[in-house]
């Protein structure tokens, strides 16, 4: 039965934190935890549980540090160059007499009686006997026992992560195994009558289950032991089986999915049923409907659907009390300051995480913000980091202040292309990468964004497409006019194909643009704006075609994808955009005209970025990866359409 109730109430983030962390502590769930022997060759990364004493010295006996004669120190007294010393040289077998010596090597059970050693460089030999010309000290060049681990010595403190040394020190102590904590097992449950586990299972209305699999995967990266329980329906008793259940083998539990307001989002009342609901709803975006509740003692935390707030939310909810679980230590998380590129709107009331690019132009790091949606799984693999934007906040304005915490402390340099995207950008950051050793991040804006982002010097690299509907010109007119100043140059990349698609066969037998008007004809558009409206304007005025004849101009959509997509679920029957995009969805393509996708470069002079981006494009091998895409004629790539020094 649904009880209406969307949720209780959206607690701030820290409150939120403080209530799930203040109750797991309250029920002991970082003090009594499980532990294990494991061997010690197997305990790398592995926390220890109690402190760990030596079973023996090491070294165990009295050896040679060095390769030499082993002596007994009096022996020597009063050698120097005018007076030296003869010892006799002794067989290994043989006793010891005073006056006598063995050569030994490093590492060598030093004879009984013997007290030093004398290196060998030191040492003149002749007819069996050993000149030495200075004295030795006793016990020089030779390792005592427990020179360096005493029996019974400490080895390593209690939760104490282990490194390759200790695993070396633990076994020179004679230790096999070693106490440590155990793995926390966590259970992840996905939940969803839509989700399948399989892309060959997949059809219109089912979702791969990924979420499962990341959660899965990030357990195991908090040191954890991440087990998968397969897809449960949504069904109020199957999923509430599925948690009582994994409660029984593990010591968290994560279900995902379910946590919202739909009609069968049972999360949060199937917890409270089976313990203490703490949280349903953090004043957080994405990440909102996240439900945090203890039962049976343990943590059980639903997560959202979306893969980005499921990850989101698991960082926030899950990463520390696993490590705190398993005395781990808390690491720092980095940031960097940073001045944001666009202007970013937000919602009073909730902290907003927006996942950003970042790259360093003309000495300012820029963050410039990547896809919001919680659905958009690859906006968290192309951002370096994360930024919040405060509860209290309605935006932040172009150029504000803002601190990014990073994903990685280590920071490549990186190539920020902001601007209109295009598949052949994704090859140059592959060939950048492999030839100069730079990472190229790229947030798509737009061409006029890209062009907006080069004035403010935030941007090395926009991908701009825009025809001037005078001159038919491409580009060359906008950045004139636009970019006065700056250390700019224009480039070509590509002339793409644009053309209009169709369902295979053609079933409307579409030729040209002057098919548009025909009666029957729906037509899909992309948004004001676009490069590929542009064109279609153009072309229309050109050919004296009225687009108020078209059935369809007014229907916008805002990606060449978004065109093909519209065309192939039967809602239009042609709209224009690039071959590439045909190609993806099975679509025939008709061509009708050629565009002129460019990169402006900015970066200052000293910099070799440009030279190499430009080298690239004026290579073989870049010109055929990009054209194998379909569409593409490279034949121009890497000249310089107009430069400016100001
Ligand atoms: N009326 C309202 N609707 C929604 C609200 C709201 O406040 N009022 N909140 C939205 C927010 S915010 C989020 S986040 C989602 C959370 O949804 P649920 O946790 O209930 O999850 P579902 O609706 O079942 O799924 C959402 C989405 O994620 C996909 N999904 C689910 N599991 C997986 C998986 N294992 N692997 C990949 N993808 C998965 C699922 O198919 C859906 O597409 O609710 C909003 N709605
Ligand atoms: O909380 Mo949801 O994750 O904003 O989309």
């Amino acid at each position: 039965m649904h009880t209406g109730r969307a949720y209780l109430e959206c607690l701030p983030r820290e409150k939120a934190w403080e209530l799930w962390h203040g109750k797991l502590e309250a029920a002991a769930y970082f003090a009594d935890v499980p532990v294990e022997l494991v061997p010690v060759v197997q305990s790398l990364g592995r926390v220890t549980a109690t402190c760990i004493y030596a079973g023996q010295s090491v070294p165990h006996y009295n050896g040679a540090a060095m390769d030499g004669i082993a002596i007994r120190a009096q022996d020597t007294f009063g050698a120097s160059e005018t007076k030296p010393v003869h010892l006799t040289l002794l067989r290994n077998h043989e006793p010891f007499i005073p006056g006598g010596c063995y050569i030994v090597d490093t590492g060598d059970l030093l004879p009984a009686e013997t007290n030093a050693v004398i290196m060998i460089e030191d040492v003149h030999i002749e007819d069996a006997l050993a000149e030495i010309i200075a004295a030795a000290t006793p016990w020089q060049h030779v390792r005592i026992i427990g020179e360096d681990i005493v029996v019974n010595e400490m080895v390593l403190p209690e939760h104490h992560v282990i490194r390759p040394p200790d695993v070396a020190a633990l076994l020179a102590a004679g230790l096999e195994t070693v106490e440590v904590i155990s793995r926390p097992i966590v259970t992840v449950i996905p939940t969803g009558t839509e989700l399948v586990p399989r892309a060959q299972d997949l059809k219109p209305g089912a979702i791969l289950d990924v979420n499962s699999h990341m959660l899965c995967a990030a357990v195991t990266e908090w040191g954890g032991q991440g087990e998968r329980h397969e897809i449960v329906p949504d069904d109020y008793e199957q999923i509430k089986q599925a948690v009582i259940t994994s409660l029984k083998t593990s010591d968290m539990v994560i279900t995902n999915a379910g946590t919202s307001a739909g009609t069968e989002d049972y999360t949060a009342r199937i917890l409270a049923e089976l313990g203490e609901l703490l949280v349903h709803g953090v004043a957080i975006k994405p990440g909102k409907p996240v439900v945090l509740a203890i039962c049976n003692g343990k943590p059980v935390i639903g997560l959202p659907g979306y893969p980005v707030s499921a990850m989101l939310t698991a960082e926030l909810f899950v990463r520390d009390i696993l490590r705190e679980r398993q005395k781990l230590p808390l690491p720092e998380v980095p940031v960097m300051q940073a001045v944001l590129a666009r202007q970013l709107y937000s919602y009073v009331g909730v902290e907003e995480y927006v996942r950003v690019s970042i790259g360093k132009i003309q000495g300012k790091t820029v963050a410039a913000p990547l896809s919001r949606g919680a659905g958009i799984l690859s906006s968290l693999i192309k951002a370096q980091g994360v930024l919040a934007v405060g509860a209290a906040s309605p935006g932040l304005q172009a150029g504000a202040a803002v601190e990014v915490r990073l994903f990685d402390p280590q920071q490549p340099e990186t190539v920020l292309a902001v601007g209109s995207h295009d598949l052949a950008l994704d090859i140059l950051g592959v060939f950048l990468k492999r030839q100069a050793g730079k990472l190229l991040t790229a947030a798509n804006v737009g061409s006029m964004g890209g062009i907006m982002a080069i004035k403010n010097n935030e941007a090395h690299l926009a991908g701009v497409h825009m025809l001037d509907e005078k001159t038919g010109e491409y580009n060359i007119p906008f950045v004139n006019k636009y970019l006065p100043k700056g250390n700019w140059q224009l480039v070509r990349l590509a002339k793409r194909e644009q053309g209009l698609m169709v369902l295979p066969g053609n079933p409307e037998n579409i030729k040209g643009l002057a098919d548009l008007v025909r009666k029957n004809i729906t037509y899909v558009n992309r948004q004001r704006g676009s490069g590929t409206r542009m064109l279609l304007d153009y072309l229309l005025k050109k050919q004296g075609i009225s687009a108020g004849d078209m059935d369809g101009y007014e229907k916008e959509v805002s990606t060449h994808m978004a065109v093909a997509a519209t065309i192939k679920a039967g809602a239009a029957d042609t709209g224009m955009g690039i071959r590439a995009a045909a190609q993806a969805l099975g679509l025939e393509f008709i061509p009708i005209s050629h565009e002129c996708y460019d990169v402006i470069l900015n970066f200052p002079p000293e910099d070799n970025a440009a030279e190499a981006i430009i080298g690239i494009l004026q290579s073989a091998e870049f010109r055929q990866e990009v054209e194998r895409l379909g569409g593409y004629d490279l034949t121009e790539a890497g000249t310089v359409m107009a430069v400016n020094t100001m």
